[in-house]
C-alpha cells in the first residue's frame, strides 16, 4: 500500500456515524473518499461537504451523500490533503487549485485532519510554490506586484490554457520568501486587492496523519 493510501485510509477511521464531514481534494483525499464510500456502503450515515467539483464527482460516483455547505451550521471534521506541512501543522495547500473552497470548509470545521505522504512533512515551508488565487480582472497587475516583490510569479496553466479554479479565478504560483515570517507574509497577502485567497493555511489543522513507508504517524497540534 502506498503512503497516500495508508494516510487516507487511516483518516477515514475518524469519521463517525451522524457526522457532517468536509471532503478534501486531491490524490491523497482520493483514498480517504474511497475508504469512506466503503463504510457508507456498509451502513455508515454521514453528510459530506465537498471542497471541489472533482471531489463532488467522486462522491457522486461512489455514493457518498453530499450537502451544500450553506445547508449545515457546522462541519464536524474535515479531512484533506496538503502540499507541505511543518512541525507546527502550518501548511501550504492549493497544488490542485482547490484552496479557496478548502479554506472555507476548513474554517467552518470543528476539527481539521490533514493526510500526507512522508516527503510533504518539512522543517520550513516554501520549497513548494505558494498558490495564490487571484481575480482574472486585473490579474496582470497582481502578477506585476509579485514580480516587483521578487516573488517569481507564474500564472498557472493547464495544457497551454490558463488554469481556471472552480470559482472562476486564476492561480498565480509564487516563491515564499525564506527570510520572512509566514504569519506576516500571509497577513500581507490578505491585504491585497485582487487576491481572493492564498494557500498558506496557518493554525487550521489539528491533526496530521503521515504515511511513512509502511507505517502511519499521527501528529497533534
Ligand atoms: O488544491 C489542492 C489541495 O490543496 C490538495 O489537497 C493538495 O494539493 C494535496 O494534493 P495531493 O494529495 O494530490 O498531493
Amino acid at each position: 500500500m502506498n503512503e497516500k493510501q495508508l494516510a487516507g485510509e487511516r483518516a477515514s477511521d475518524y469519521i463517525k456515524d451522524g457526522m457532517v464531514v468536509g471532503l478534501g481534494t486531491g490524490s491523497t483525499a482520493y483514498y480517504m473518499l474511497k475508504a469512506l464510500a466503503q463504510r457508507v456502503q456498509e451502513g455508515l450515515s454521514i453528510k459530506g461537504v465537498a471542497t471541489s467539483q472533482a471531489t463532488t464527482d467522486l462522491a457522486n460516483k461512489w455514493g457518498i451523500p453530499l450537502v451544500s455547505i450553506d445547508d449545515v451550521s457546522h462541519i464536524d471534521v474535515t479531512i484533506d490533503g496538503a502540499d507541505e506541512v511543518d512541525d507546527h501543522l502550518n501548511g501550504i495547500k492549493g497544488g490542485g487549485g482547490a484552496l479557496l473552497y478548502e479554506k472555507v470548509v476548513a474554517k467552518a470545521s470543528k476539527e481539521v485532519i490533514w493526510i500526507v505522504d512522508a516527503k510533504k512533512k518539512v522543517k520550513t515551508l516554501g520549497a513548494f510554490p505558494l498558490p495564490i488565487e487571484v481575480l482574472p480582472f486585473g490579474a496582470s497587475h497582481s502578477i506585476a506586484l509579485f514580480e516587483q516583490k521578487g516573488l517569481q510569479p507564474q500564472l498557472r496553466r493547464s495544457d497551454e490554457e490558463i488554469f481556471i479554479t472552480d470559482s472562476g479565478h486564476y492561480i498565480v504560483d509564487i516563491q515564499l520568501p525564506q527570510d520572512e515570517n509566514v504569519e506576516a507574509f500571509a497577513a500581507w497577502l490578505d491585504t491585497l486587492t485582487g487576491v481572493i485567497e492564498h494557500g498558506l493555511f496557518l493554525n487550521m489543522a489539528h491533526t496530521l496523519i503521515v504515511g511513512e513507508g509502511d507505517q502511519v504517524r499521527i501528529y497533534k497540534k
